[in-house]
């Protein structure tokens, strides 16, 4: 199918869709969850349960969806998340999502574990209003701080550390299928140093079981603790936003060790099983943060009513991940600028029908929980 005859209602037809055209190993990398998938289906679920009351007579004629972050306003209050090794979806990868991202005026998170060179994707997205570049905190600092600056340099505008992720979570149809990175893609941001090669071996193995979850465990710093968070200012300028917080009293250390922003997340499921949704272990991180820094959520966005919701509930901005892997699959840069779009648009409406005529109109009052009642209901 030619990459621009792609046509879809919403986001969440995309995933049978790619499917379809992806192996079974990639599929099942970029679908699965951890252990028994609890988190993974609750991420979703969480937005089902609760509820939108809509507010009337108010001039909605003119809806504007922009927001500020980091001092630059974004169309809308939506980032694509951090997602390794997009050329396995495309083979245009992380340039098609660059590229996508930065037409529809949407930041984009690029993962340390691209199949693109960090560089090479953020000249992509230069037309963009900002880029951020997530960290990976391997075990060899000298690395890191190589990368860090590589980044700064090439243009990025702030690190996102992963916090949730000392070791690789279980994800079992990677080791199901012996989940390997076929041999012409290369994790470029780790190529041209030292270790590189001793590295890339891990992530081709003809070993059984998951090829990325050896390579983790060799690397990755499962040490890491707050004062991880001074060094990282001291080696570079950029604000730092923690990824993968659950906890409110994380939340809170976090900001006082010097994070610029939480982003509130389980990994889309695919860490600690079991772990909360993230939408709700939004409200209590966004008291505990107190408008002090930003407070980003992904999770399971799939709908304009899903941004609605975690605005309404205390975040500032969501990242959408899975469903940028369809469109990519199923269109390349225009798959992913038609995700954007859909959900665009979904949010535009959404916002008319709330009476919202602008983002700062959504407030906590506005989203009902199963537990709370319905304005003056009378039982
Ligand atoms: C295939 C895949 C790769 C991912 N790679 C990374 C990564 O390199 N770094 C990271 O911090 N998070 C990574 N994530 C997690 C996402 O950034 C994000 O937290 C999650 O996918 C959001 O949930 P959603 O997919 O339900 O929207 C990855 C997720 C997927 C599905
Ligand atoms: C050796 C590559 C590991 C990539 C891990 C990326 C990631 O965070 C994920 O969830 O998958």
């Amino acid at each position: 199918m030619p990459d621009s005859d792609l046509t879809f209602q919403n986001l969440e037809e995309l995933k049978p869709r790619a499917e379809k055209i992806l192996s079974r190993q990639a599929f099942g990398y970029y679908a699965s969850g951890s252990e028994s998938e609890s988190t993974l289906r609750d991420n979703e679920a969480s937005f089902k349960r609760y509820r939108l009351v809509p507010r009337l007579m108010v001039d909605v004629s003119k809806v504007d969806t922009t927001v500020t972050l980091l001092g630059r306003k974004i169309a809308c209050p939506v980032l694509v998340a951090p997602m390794a090794m997009q050329r396995l979806a495309h083979s245009d990868g992380e340039l098609a999502t660059s590229r996508a991202a930065a037409a529809e005026g949407i930041p984009m998170v690029q993962s340390t574990m691209g199949t693109v060179e960090l560089a090479e994707v953020r000249r992509a997205g230069k037309a963009g209003p900002m880029m951020m570049f997530q960290l990976y905190v391997f075990k060899e600092r000298g690395f890191v701080k190589q990368l860090v600056q590589h980044a700064e340099k090439s243009g990025y505008n702030a690190i996102v550390v992963t916090v949730d992720a000392p070791f690789l979570g279980k994800r079992e149809a990677d080791e199901r299928e012996g989940f390997k990175l076929p041999d012409h893609l290369r994790l470029e941001n780790l190529t041209g140093l030292a270790e590189a090669a001793r590295m890339e071996r891990k992530v081709h193995s003809k070993n059984k079981g998951s090829g990325i979850a050896l390579h983790f465990a060799d690397h990755i710093d499962p040490s890491l603790t707050w004062d991880f968070i001074p060094w990282l200012h001291s080696i570079t300028r950029l604000p730092i936003f923690l990824k993968g917080v659950l906890c409110p009293e994380d939340a809170h250390m976090g900001v006082e060790a010097g994070a610029d922003g939480i982003i509130v997340s389980n990994h889309g499921g695919r860490q600690l099983d079991y772990a909360p949704a993230s939408l709700d272990a939004l409200p209590g991180i966004a008291a505990a943060v107190g408008k002090r820094v930003p407070v980003l959520v992904d999770g399971g966005v799939r709908r304009g009513t899903d941004i609605i919701k975690a605005l309404a509930m205390g975040a500032d901005v969501v990242l959408i991940g899975r469903p940028i892997l369809w469109g990519l699959t199923l269109g390349g840069e225009s798959g992913v600028r038609k995700v954007l779009e859909t959900i665009k648009k979904e949010l535009r409406l959404s916002m008319a029908l709330m009476g919202c005529p602008s983002i700062e109109h959504l407030g906590r009052g506005m989203v009902i929980a199963p537990w709370d009642q319905y304005p003056n209901a009378r039982l």
